[in-house]
């Protein structure tokens, strides 16, 4: 794990984790792009990987004895609390449990609170006839969920539901940094469930002083969307590239009641080395073709890089942009990365290496996936795919 107060260039071990080789990727827009092909290939040809994480069912590697996190993510009335219930009556053979998490919002009401011994806050259990359990957690985060599961037993998985306004980001980093510190959770990937009908209004809010609003951040650090209550909307044409624009690497699955195939949301493995690499059209890349993209500040850029790459080279690249915070757009301001992914290749035998990020943090991973060139995206605001081709291509040569 490498973050600006935690490690420096050289401390960095490339091969955190071993990987095993992976299933075919299987994206679930596939039905979508199929048959938008013809179209697509004359648009463009040129494709771009997108990191849609496919479940790799056996348990291998370091998180094997684990439990699995899954942050459930989405604005107010998107459709989370339906996409939770649905899940939890769905036939799964799972333990689940589920948590509604307040980090750092204190929304509880304190009546309906009991103190654990730790003092930690949290609700009584409530346990569903399948098996799955239900509670809410204020604070402590990590420490509270371990210290539940030591009285309840494990559970197979954890679907934590932020609140409506809660920035994603945060709560992700939390159980991916805890990892590393031997928690016995890990967080899996964000699921962001966007209303069909209300989604280009909630992208487009403004907030004080230019702060990103969270319906953008939420989009942004997503490994799979739901765009949720299509049965409400005529067009979904719209809203999609709009979500696309932004966010070109996760998956956009439509949804009514947030019904999903619950594999497409689960065991993703989006934040170690097994997420597959599949590739996506440029189409919605908006830096790269002008896709019209009502708030031009939030985008994804994807940088290529012909052949293999030497990684202390890339990590200049990664640690100006992401710590020295060198990296400006053409009008002067400020390049934020809120999700961060790439697949890079070495000179044989090192292997191809998987970097994952969220805001300033990243790890690489070991992977068996091949590849000959190198491939970077970065999803953030301010991003000017000229000056960061420039600055990666100054660290390639340094
Ligand atoms: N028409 C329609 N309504 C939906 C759909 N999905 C959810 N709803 C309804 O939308 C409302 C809000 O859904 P919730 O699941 O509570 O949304 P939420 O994201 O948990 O809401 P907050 O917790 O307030 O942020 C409920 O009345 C749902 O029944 C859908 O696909 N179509």
């Amino acid at each position: 794990m490498n973050a600006p107060s935690s490690a420096s260039h050289s401390e960095v071990d490339p091969s955190s984790s071993l990987v095993a080789p992976m299933e075919d990727p299987v994206h679930p827009d596939a039905q979508e792009e199929e048959n938008d092909d013809e179209e697509e290939e004359e648009v463009c040809p040129d494709l771009v990987p997108s990191f849609s994480a496919i479940a790799d069912k056996d348990g291998l590697a370091n998180s094997a004895q684990k439990v699995p996190v899954t942050v459930i993510t989405g604005y107010l009335g998107s459709g989370k609390t339906t996409l939770l219930n649905y899940v939890l009556t769905e036939e799964h053979n799972k333990k689940i449990a589920v948590i509604l998490n307040e980090f750092g919002e204190g929304a509880i009401e304190e009546k309906s609170l009991a103190v654990g011994n730790e003092g930690q806050l949290y609700e009584e259990w409530l346990e569903l006839r399948n098996g799955c359990l239900c509670c809410s957690v204020k604070d402590n985060g990590v420490k509270a969920i371990e210290t539940l599961m030591e009285r309840k037993g494990k559970f197979d998985y954890i679907l934590l539901e932020t609140t409506g306004l809660a920035d994603p980001g945060p709560v992700a980093s939390i159980f991916w940094m805890d990892e590393e510190l031997g928690s016995d959770l890990y967080l899996d990937g964000v699921i962001t469930v966007v209303d069909a009908k209300y989604a280009l209004a909630h992208l487009r809010e403004e907030r004080p002083q230019g702060a990103l609003n969270e319906a953008l951040k939420q989009v942004a650090v997503a490994d799979v969307i739901l765009l949720n209550k299509t049965d409400l909307v005529d067009n979904l044409q719209d809203v999609r590239q709009e979500i696309q624009a932004i966010n070109a690497s996760a998956p956009v699955v439509e949804t009514v009641k947030s019904r999903i195939d619950i594999n497409l949301i689960l065991d993703l493995h989006a934040y170690d080395g097994r997420a597959q690499m599949s590739v996506r059209p440029t189409k919605f890349d908006y830096v790269e073709n002008g896709t019209p993209h009502l708030d031009a500040s939030v985008g994804t850029v994807t940088l290529r890089q012909r052949g293999p790459m030497i990684w202390s080279k890339l990590e200049v690249f990664f640690q100006t942009l992401l710590w020295e915070e060198k990296v400006y757009d053409v009008e002067g301001r400020l390049a934020q990365i809120l999700r961060l992914k790439a697949l890079v290749p070495q000179e044989p035998p090192l292997p191809v290496l998987i970097v994952q990020g969220v805001h300033d943090t990243y790890d690489t991973y070991e992977t068996s996936q091949q590849c000959q060139d190198g491939t970077i995206v970065l999803i953030g605001r301010h991003l000017d795919r000229d000056i960061l081709e420039r600055h990666l291509q100054e660290a390639m040569n340094s």
